[in-house]
């Protein structure tokens, strides 16, 4: 044991072990230099900006002796500053361009020839020289450290440590990172991936989990790190963290600001001014836009959602800009829930709800008859809108209604849908048509795939849909939208003809309130047709006075007054209705009217708006004689002015008392009187679902009016005295009930009593 413990564990000899151990105790003079020459060496080196300048200045203050003592010509080294000071003025601003940089240290530069100039007329050993150059070194040491362009080197290497941190747990330790940028949620690294021995498209998406990695290393949710090449050069990968919640912040649309509302609805614009916003990318906080049409032609839009993904939503987006451009009709088709007509209607040119087929066959029609116009007039070249010849914006709502197996009008429908998705393009005629799934059983055809060059894609019940409309969705990039920003309502993906994508959140106008005040505000469209092209579309002069028989928008809100149907009215003397399912396109417009057969028939009636040959003197007193009873007959159901005048005063504090019905207290909500049209579909609805009752969502679709009204008018049935409905369950899961079947209520007590 104490054999062992005096040899050395290796083969060393004694004497190389004296020796080792005489260098270990007493180093030489020599060495310890070494050592300190060294550490002090790293020392410098580890900021070399700052300890490397300091290092300099004290070095410089004893070389200033130097020229004293050889009786140096001071001017002769002053001379030197002037060019020092240009030289690294130039040198520098070049490369950092920050003067305040570039001053400090054009400044430092001139300092050391002029401080040898100094020192050598003055000598280094007095006080006021000492003092003089202690004062001006600091000084200059401060400049320096503190300039901008230090400030910024340093906060890089701070950056450089975190990515080096981040990529050394994602296993991507030879990356480099190459830029840095501050987004308005987190960070986007510019990552250098070359080293690492493998392609930036492999680490991109998904990226074998790298993604996955930093969110786990960060503590972030998966979704929160996105990976994705870099368009420009093939090596690099941009790594976007996003360290604040992208869905914090509502999207808000600004019709919903009542305060807000009336400029919007004034506002008017082109077309070509620019794409329509229709929601923000929560990244950028960048508005997402869509571009229906711009110098380059038109642009049709597909859009894949499925229920209740946003897809009313997002239209109430598109049409609250189109309508408000100056040189765009909007011609609306929603033969499924007849949202567009029944909310937009004042603000449209022509649209077509529930149960109106044949206008949508109609509208089909024009759209048909205006791309061959245009195409013949400009022989294909694309359409130029203006006012008075404006592009024409048709959003269909659910395209199977119109194209589907299901439907009734494929036959015609189809045919039409496929024309002007392949040669409505230049003719200023643009398609928005929106299907739940991107397969052919929905959309009719792959006319929508292969012709529309904007892709819309909403929330997705599964991952594999996607592809459906968007093939190469996975390898570009994109998020998939079954899964992205899971629970955020209105979210949407938005691909254009190149296939550059963003993705975000569609401004929420989903109040269907708002949206009815804001197409009152804004009113009926200023651009008008060409007489020249509306002339040769059948029906068009009477689109605002001939309806089918709807329930679209028959409601008694604001809309119903103006633009959506009114009682069935009489067919026009001569106007055959089946004619619309004549077939449209091939035929061929004379001077007089639409086809041969309408132009012989009705002449250049047409043009005078009214669909009869005004110099046929019977069909003109027949017209007035139908006029008169069409008058009547709407009269008919209007209300009788009440005998008693109410004060301008006292209906705005009932509208007052109106709007606060859910906070009023039951007495005062007690008489108020509810109207037939809200209370009937309420307990019909609520008679047929029992004990189950129904959500306050549920009544508010049986109503067919504004959810915010509906809720208004269920709180005033529930606080009637006897109630009519009863409410139950908090508020997020609040169900209603007729009170004889309320969770509890005795089913023998009389609610009459
Ligand atoms: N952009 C959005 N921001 C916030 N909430 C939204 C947004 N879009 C939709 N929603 C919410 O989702 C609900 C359904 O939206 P919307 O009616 O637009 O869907 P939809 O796809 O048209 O439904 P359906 O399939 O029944 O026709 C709305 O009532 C609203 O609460």
């Amino acid at each position: 044991m104490a054999r062992r413990n005096r040899r050395p564990r290796s083969t060393t000899t004694w004497r190389d072990a004296a020796h080792h151990t005489r260098n270990r105790n007493a180093p030489t003079a020599g060495q310890t230099a070494l050592t300190a020459i060294r550490g002090y060496g790293r020392w410098v080196a580890h900021s070399p900006d700052t300890r490397g300048l300091g290092n300099a200045l004290a070095a410089l203050y004893p070389l200033g002796e130097i020229g004293h003592l050889t009786g140096a010509d001071p001017l002769m080294l002053g001379a030197f500053a002037p060019p020092a000071a240009l030289a690294a003025w130039v040198g520098t601003y070049k490369k950092h361009a920050s003067p305040r940089y570039s001053a400090t240290v054009a400044a430092t530069a001139a300092g050391i020839p002029a401080w040898l100039g100094t020192a050598a007329h003055l000598g280094i050993l007095n006080l006021p020289t000492l003092l003089a150059y202690s004062i001006s070194a600091t000084v200059t040491w401060s400049a320096y450290t503190w300039s901008d362009v230090l400030k910024k080197r340093r906060a890089w290497a701070r950056e450089q440590l975190k990515w080096d941190e981040l990529a050394t747990a994602a296993g991507l330790e030879d990356s480099r990172l190459i830029g840095i940028d501050d987004t308005r949620l987190g960070v986007r690294f510019r990552v250098d991936v070359r080293a690492t021995n493998k392609r930036a498209s492999q680490l991109a998406g998904k990226g074998g989990g790298l993604a996955e990695d930093i969110a786990a290393q960060i503590g972030l949710p998966a979704e929160r790190v996105r990976i994705t090449t870099d368009d420009k050069h093939a090596g690099i990968i941009l790594v976007l963290v996003q360290m604040l919640d992208p869905w914090a912040e509502p999207a808000t649309h600004p019709a919903l600001d009542p305060a807000a509302a009336p400029t919007l609805a004034a506002a008017r614009r082109s077309v070509l001014d620019g794409p329509f916003v229709i929601g923000i990318d929560p990244d950028t906080g960048n508005p997402m836009t869509l571009t229906v049409f711009d110098r380059a032609g038109g642009h049709h839009v597909f859009v894949v959602a499925s229920t209740g993904s946003g897809k009313t939503t997002l239209y109430n987006n598109v049409i609250e800009q189109a309508t408000a451009c100056i040189d765009v009709l909007v011609w609306g088709i929603d033969l499924g829930k007849g949202t567009i007509a029944r909310f937009w209607g004042p603000a449209l040119d022509a649209a077509a709800g529930i149960g109106e087929e044949k206008k949508a066959l109609q509208i089909l029609e024009w759209a048909c008859l205006t791309i061959d116009h245009r195409s013949r007039e400009t022989g294909g070249r694309n359409h130029q809108p203006t006012p008075t010849d404006p592009v024409i914006l048709i959003p269909v709502d659910e395209l199977d209604t119109l194209t589907g197996a299901n439907s009734s009008i494929a036959l015609k429908a189809k045919p039409m849908i496929e024309h002007i998705y392949r040669r409505g393009r230049s003719a200023g005629v643009e398609l928005l048509t929106a299907s739940q799934r991107g397969v052919v059983q929905y959309t009719g055809s792959k006319d929508p795939h292969a012709n529309a060059d904007n892709k819309v894609v909403l929330r997705m019940n599964r991952a594999a849909e996607m592809g459906n409309v968007v093939p190469e969705w996975e390898a570009s990039g994109m998020p998939n939208m079954a899964s992205y920003a899971r629970g955020v309502k209105g979210v949407a993906l938005v691909v254009d003809s190149e296939n550059t994508w963003v993705a975000g959140r569609v401004l929420d106008l989903s109040d269907l309130d708002a949206v009815e005040r804001l197409a009152h505000q804004r009113g009926a469209p200023t651009a008008t047709l060409p007489a020249a092209l509306a002339k040769q579309l059948p029906g068009y002069a009477d689109r605002h006075r001939v309806h089918a028989t709807s329930t679209a928008g028959g409601g008694t809100g604001p809309a119903a007054s103006s633009f959506p149907p009114p009682p069935p009215a009489p067919p026009l003397p001569g106007d055959d209705r089946s004619e619309l399912d004549a077939a449209p396109g091939g035929a061929e417009p004379t001077a007089g009217g639409a086809s041969g057969k309408r132009g012989s028939r009705i002449g250049h009636g047409w043009q005078a708006g009214f669909g009869i040959d005004p110099d046929d003197h019977d069909a003109v007193e027949r017209l007035a004689g139908e006029l008169v009873s069409e008058v009547e007959a709407r009269l008919r159901d209007m209300p009788k002015p009440p005998k008693q005048p109410t004060s301008l005063a006292d209906m705005i504090k009932a509208k007052e008392v109106l709007d606060n019905a859910e906070n009023n207290p039951p007495e005062v909500n007690q008489n108020i009187p509810v109207s037939e049209k809200i209370a009937g579909p309420v307990l019909a609805l609520l008679a047929e679902r029992g004990a189950d009752g129904a959500t306050p969502a549920e009544l508010t679709k049986a109503v067919g009016k504004g959810e915010s009204t509906v809720r208004r008018y269920l709180a005033i049935m529930r606080d009637h005295k006897p109630p009519l409905i009863v409410g139950s369950g908090s508020t997020r899961n609040l169900r209603y009930y007729l009170p004889d079947h309320a969770p509890g209520a005795d089913p023998t007590t009389d609610h009459d009593q």
